[in-house]
């Protein structure tokens, strides 16, 4: 995966469920701290779609444990399918990420480095800083926040267009029922990766449209 058009990730803890996403969707975003056993399903994993792996942090919004978080991911970017990851860009500031991102260069694994906001939306030149601070770590610089406003949605998108005409990979949503949209138009302003759950029962984000909505919102909006 390459990330130079706009790809559709089916978000799921189950990769049996991935003959269900294929008809939209581009890849499989495999939530692997929402997973049982993630390492055992990555290699019994015989789906066509290709998987981008995320081991969501405790203090960013997932289930993982610091302990062992970072030597699954890398296991998990040797194994074939696995065509992507995605870091907190925390973790790559703070150092803690170095071995899986070696680990990624060395099996030509795509990274994604990747900021939540769970409260709110912070200023333009903020968002902008943090997609170029990313950007400078990995393929796709990726930023979630939570719109409050619909003056929040438009700075994500303003710093979504800017970032992207300036030649930059980004992947932006603003999360939440205010923000909701933007998951459909963002790809207008050059957001690279749309997240929806395979099963509209186990939603990964607030505001997520389910996978067949969004993949034809984006294709209609086209
Ligand atoms: O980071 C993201 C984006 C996301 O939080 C969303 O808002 O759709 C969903 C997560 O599964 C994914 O890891």
């Amino acid at each position: 995966m390459d990330f130079d058009s706009f790809t559709l990730a089916a978000s799921t803890a189950d990769l049996t469920e991935e003959p269900q996403a294929r008809a939209h969707a581009d890849c499989l975003e495999f939530r692997m701290d929402l997973a049982e056993d993630p390492l055992a399903a990555l290699e019994d994993y015989a789906g066509e779609l290709p998987i981008l792996a995320t081991n969501r942090a405790e203090w960013e919004g997932g289930e993982a444990p610091d302990a062992g978080r970072f030597e699954a991911l890398a296991e998990a970017a040797r194994i074939d399918a696995v065509e992507a990851i995605d870091v907190e860009l925390h973790s790559i500031l703070e150092g803690d990420a170095d071995g899986v991102l070696a680990v990624a260069d060395e099996t030509d694994v795509a990274v994604i480095a990747s900021s939540h906001d769970f409260e709110g939306t912070p200023s333009r030149p903020e968002l902008v800083r943090t997609l170029t601070e990313a950007g400078k770590y990995a393929d796709v610089a990726k930023l979630a926040v939570t719109a409050e406003s619909k003056a929040d949605t438009l700075a994500v998108l303003s710093a979504t267009e800017q970032l992207t005409a300036h030649g930059d990979r980004v992947a932006t949503m603003a999360m939440g029922e205010v923000g909701r949209h933007t998951r459909a138009v963002a790809p207008i302003y050059g957001s690279k990766i749309g997240y929806a759950p395979v099963d509209p029962a186990n939603a990964t984000a607030p505001g997520q449209y389910d996978l067949e909505t969004l993949a034809g919102l984006v294709a209609r909006l086209e």
